[in-house]
């Protein structure tokens, strides 16, 4: 846990994100109270936390999408609110909750995005088919986003961030809503995408995906970072699912629930 009083360290510039220092509230909320995290840069990273842990606002605010109120984030060494422009050229976003302009068609809206980042239409081309056909979406290129599944959405929203080949990977839940196959495929896309030389940084509630994914996770808790590290140095001899729980405790007794069991139905 960070000591409000202490002055963060400075940050790592090899880092792929550095962040030092973070806060932010919303009205009387604290969501983020002082973060300090680096993510090494070539790492899997897994964040982790409870339900309003401030996983989110901390990866909004590391990735331009929300300014902190205090504290600063680096990408591989540039200060992103400093140079927002040259820092968001390296990061691809998939952020919680995407609206997309999905009154376009899937092949539309990677179009849409590669020209956005200023690429040649026929470097868009390619790789608008090279990801729709990674993502399984081919036979729904031409269908209005609008009429996506959830899980096609969250597809071809990754498929968003990845097509001016970003240095850095930041997604927040990226398995939520996607089938186990297309799960698969997207961590062999992402493992690919490590080996070869990139950073992923994704959020999790699924303990047991990340600690067989990643080899660095954070357990951020109440707006803080409660532990970072390899996977292994952080679950220590147990599973991280164990280790997340002794981190961050919350097992409740369901004991004030008894009148949902039917056994004791009275009234
Ligand atoms: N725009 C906002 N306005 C007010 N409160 C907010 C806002 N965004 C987040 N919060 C609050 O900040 C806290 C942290 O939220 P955040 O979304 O960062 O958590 P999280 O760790 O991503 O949670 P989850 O795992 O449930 O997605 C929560 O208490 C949330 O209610």
């Amino acid at each position: 846990m960070t000591d409000p009083a202490a002055p963060p360290p400075p940050p790592d510039l090899s880092a792929a994100l550095s962040l030092r220092g973070l806060w932010k509230r919303f009205g009387e909320k604290i969501a983020v109270a002082g973060v300090d995290l680096d993510v090494p840069s070539g790492s899997f990273f897994g964040l982790v936390g409870p339900n309003g842990a401030g996983k989110t606002t901390s990866l909004s605010m590391a990735t331009g999408l929300l300014r902190p109120d205090f504290g600063a984030a680096h990408v591989l060494g540039t200060d992103l609110w400093a140079h927002p422009d040259e820092a968001k050229a390296m990061l691809g976003v998939l952020p919680d909750g995407v609206r997309l302009f999905d009154r376009l068609t899937g092949a539309q809206l990677l179009t849409y995005a590669g020209l956005l980042r200023g690429m040649d239409r026929d470097v868009v081309a390619e790789r608008t088919a090279d990801l729709l056909a990674a993502m399984d979406l081919v036979g729904d290129a031409d269908t209005f986003v609008v009429d996506y599944s959830a899980g096609m959405t969250k597809k071809i929203a990754l498929a968003s961030a990845m097509i001016h080949a970003p240095r850095v990977l930041v997604l927040d839940e990226p398995f939520e809503a996607v089938d186990p196959v297309s799960a698969a495929n997207i961590r062999d896309i992402l493992r690919g995408y490590v080996d070869g030389g990139g950073t992923v940084v994704v959020s999790s509630h699924v303990m047991d995906l990340v600690q067989r994914m990643c080899s660095h996770v954070a357990v951020i808790a109440g707006g803080h970072v409660l532990a970072a590290g390899t996977v292994d140095q952080v679950r220590g001899e147990q599973s991280l699912e164990d280790r997340f729980v002794e981190l961050v405790g919350g097992r409740r007794e369901s004991e004030g629930l008894s009148w949902l069991r039917s056994s004791s139905a009275s009234s």
